[in-house]
């Protein structure tokens, strides 16, 4: 018997429901004015199709009838890419690790306390990735405590960490929450942010989630919103980039002038050399 593919028609991990999954793909393109921040979110009803790892790293399993199934690494449930070396979704499971390992993570950032699943532990050391946990409430329970979210948003914000997935137990509400915070901070429109939320968390959206994200007050980050420090650093180097284009500019003329003077140089006028073909005065 031959090998058979069942990725496609097995959208989902072992384990994981259906439910969970966004049901068609999101696109969130364009929403953000500055095109800087523009992403392209891959939600996981649509992963598979553009997953990079699906012919590199398949691996194989065999089942009762014999058969040898080709399986592609799963991602976990609800996952998707936030942004560049940024992901997020609900536990991963046992299935998922070899997904997780293709993407070369450096940090986990798990939004709950609980007894990890099956050779999770495992999986972060043998990887050497650092492992964060935040013992975050549900979110319709209480509130996220400010310096909670201050010291999570500390963590998922810098690129140093990244490769990161950041999760929760379904990667709906807590990860919303933390997702939204960072888009607020990249300074998103609410519109875009409650749209997001909601696409990985519908149909059990929560509104203390809703306005969690809409009352948020970037200031309780004790930061700078991004976008502001990009739009700086931005005109800070166009600004750098015409000094130095001016620099150059200025120093071509300073190396060429003496050269330019040489070859227009007047002959010596004591010279008498033969041969000289006009007078001076
Ligand atoms: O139906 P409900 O509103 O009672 O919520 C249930 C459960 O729903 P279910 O029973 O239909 O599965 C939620 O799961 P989903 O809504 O994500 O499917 C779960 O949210 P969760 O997974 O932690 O959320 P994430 O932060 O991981 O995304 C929530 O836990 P808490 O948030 O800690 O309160 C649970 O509340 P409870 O039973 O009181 O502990």
């Amino acid at each position: 018997m031959g090998d058979f593919n069942i990725v496609s028609g097995q959208p989902q991990a072992a384990g994981a429901s259906y439910k969970d999954a966004p049901k068609s793909p999101v696109q969130l393109d364009g929403y953000n004015n500055d095109t800087s921040q523009v992403l392209s979110l891959v939600p996981y009803g649509n992963y598979l199709s553009a997953n990079p790892f699906q012919e590199s790293q398949s691996c194989t399993k065999n089942v009762n009838l014999g058969h040898t199934i080709s399986m592609a690494p799963q991602p976990p449930t609800n996952f998707s890419k936030v942004s560049e070396g940024l992901y997020r979704s609900g536990y991963p499971q046992k299935q998922d690790y070899p997904f997780l390992q293709s993407l070369k993570l450096k940090t986990i950032v798990t939004l709950v306390t609980k007894d990890l699943p099956e050779g999770y532990q495992e999986f972060i050391q043998s990887n050497r990735i650092t492992h964060r946990v935040f013992d975050m409430a549900g979110t319709k329970k209480e509130d996220i405590p400010v310096d909670m979210m201050r010291a999570i948003h500390a963590v998922v914000s810098n690129p140093r960490n990244y490769p990161l997935l950041v999760h929760c137990n379904h990667g709906k509400h807590r990860t919303g929450c933390v997702v939204g915070v960072l888009r607020k901070y990249h300074q998103w429109d609410l519109k875009c942010i409650i749209d997001e939320y909601k696409a990985f968390a519908e149909p059990k959206a929560r509104e203390t989630d809703l306005k969690y994200l809409t009352d948020f007050d970037l200031a309780s980050l004790g930061r700078q919103p991004q976008a502001v420090v990009l739009r700086g650093t931005a005109l800070l180097g166009t600004i750098g980039r015409f000094f130095r284009l001016a620099f150059l500019v200025v120093l071509t003329m300073l190396i060429l002038h003496p050269l330019t003077k040489f070859k227009i140089k007047e002959p010596d006028r004591k010279s008498d050399e033969p041969g000289r073909d006009f007078p001076f005065p």
